[in-house]
């Protein structure tokens, strides 16, 4: 799949289309719901997620959704819950014992809400398709259905540009793309209410170099210090703790260790992300992991959130674009507190475990600043 999503995404331009402004215009969504709560206590899970899937959305169907419509609430759902499925004990038996599948409730669960997801996006996909214009490429579908409509014109056989990968692949950016980036920017905020010192000393930062208007990429150089919490959120929560399986593509001897071709590895990024000799405070929340002694920005070899090497996440750029953007932007208008009766001490950061690690479901409130 890799392969020619990846040139898709290229032919279409992952990173030049889906501009800043488009994820702009998505903080200003969310912001709004925010600010729907008046400051009470809520749970922000569901908002931050259809925000983060409406950029993919924006790249794969060229449109955002609205945060009501039904059939996106349920898709946003089911691909979250797919996900902690895939985590689960009985997943992780299914994938070395494949036979078992059929048995195991949390299997036959996961499969239901596959092929929904896929029905949903075959739905999609079918209304994109009437009015596909070759000329006037609108999105990611649009950039695979027009490539394979070439190579059929040359009468290309088996290619890999078929409907069914074209669906497969959509899925694939779909739900690697909103619960990574929904659960940091999560991770981002009840860091935050926990440890207020670090939020007012990001605030302070922004309103000293930003103001009031709206934060820009090309702010980042200037703003070490909310750049510095923004990393070591992603170091601390380590969402995607066991990256992605991969095989050994040949014979390799690792660290006096002999593994055979073929062979499958998880390569652990907790191992690096909490590695004692790399860190100073690897389990605690610490901005200073990225700062020099003049409180410069400092990039650490040790920090790959988005794993390293051929496989390295193809949606890093996107995602760092998006963890600034929405993180400053409701810094700038909201402060995040703890539900009244509960302390700091008292948010739990223990965390719910799936196929990523999300925050336990928690409640925080979003007071104005205006
Ligand atoms: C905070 C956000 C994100 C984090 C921490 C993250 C992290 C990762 C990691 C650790 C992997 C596994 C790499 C490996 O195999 O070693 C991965 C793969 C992947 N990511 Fe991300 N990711 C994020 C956001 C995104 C976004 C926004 C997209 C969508 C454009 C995306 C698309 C993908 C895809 C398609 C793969 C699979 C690549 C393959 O099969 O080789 N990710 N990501």
């Amino acid at each position: 799949m890799r392969r020619f999503a990846l040139s898709t995404l290229r032919d279409f331009g992952m990173g030049r289309r889906i501009s800043e402004g488009k994820i702009i215009e998505e903080c200003a969504y969310l912001s709004e719901e925010f600010e729907q709560q008046e400051g009470k206590s809520f749970d922000n899970a569901q908002t931050i997620h259809y925000a983060a899937s409406n950029i993919i959305s924006a790249l794969m169907f060229g449109k955002r959704f609205d945060y009501k419509d039904s059939d996106f609430k349920a898709m946003v759902e089911s691909e979250h819950e797919s996900i902690r499925l895939t985590g689960t004990a009985s997943i992780l038996i299914y994938n070395t014992f494949p036979w078992l599948g059929p048995f195991l409730k949390n299997w036959r669960d996961l499969m239901k809400h596959a092929e929904a997801n896929r029905q949903e996006t075959r739905n999609i996909i079918a209304d994109l398709k009437e009015t596909l214009n070759p000329e006037m490429c609108r999105c990611f579908v649009d950039a695979f259905l027009t490539h394979k409509l070439n190579l059929e014109e040359s009468e290309i056989k088996d290619s890999h540009y078929h409907d069914d990968n074209l669906v497969y692949s959509v899925r694939n950016l779909f739900a690697a793309g909103t619960d990574t980036t929904g659960n940091t920017l999560q991770w981002g905020l009840l860091f935050m209410s926990k440890y207020p010192h670090f939020q007012e000393q990001v605030q302070e930062e922004l309103s000293r170099v930003v103001g009031s208007r709206q934060v820009r990429v090309d702010d980042r150089k200037n703003l070490p210090y909310t750049d510095a919490v923004i990393h070591e959120t992603q170091r601390l929560a380590n969402i995607a703790p066991l990256a992605l399986p991969h095989k050994t593509s040949q014979d390799v001897t690792f660290q006096g260790y002999f593994i055979k071709k073929g062979t499958t590895v998880f390569p652990l990024l907790t191992s690096v992300l909490h590695d004692e000799s790399e860190w100073e405070t690897p389990y605690t929340f610490n901005p200073s992991h990225f700062l020099d002694k003049e409180g410069k920005f400092m990039s650490r070899d040790a920090f790959i959130p988005f794993s390293a090497g051929r496989r390295v996440c193809p949606g890093e750029s996107l995602a760092r674009m998006e963890l600034f953007l929405f993180f400053t932007s409701l810094l700038q208008r909201f402060r995040f507190t703890p539900p009244p009766g509960v302390t700091e001490d008292e948010l739990d950061l223990t965390p719910d475990v799936g196929f990523t690690l999300s925050p336990s479901p928690h409640e925080l409130c979003a007071v104005s600043r205006q």
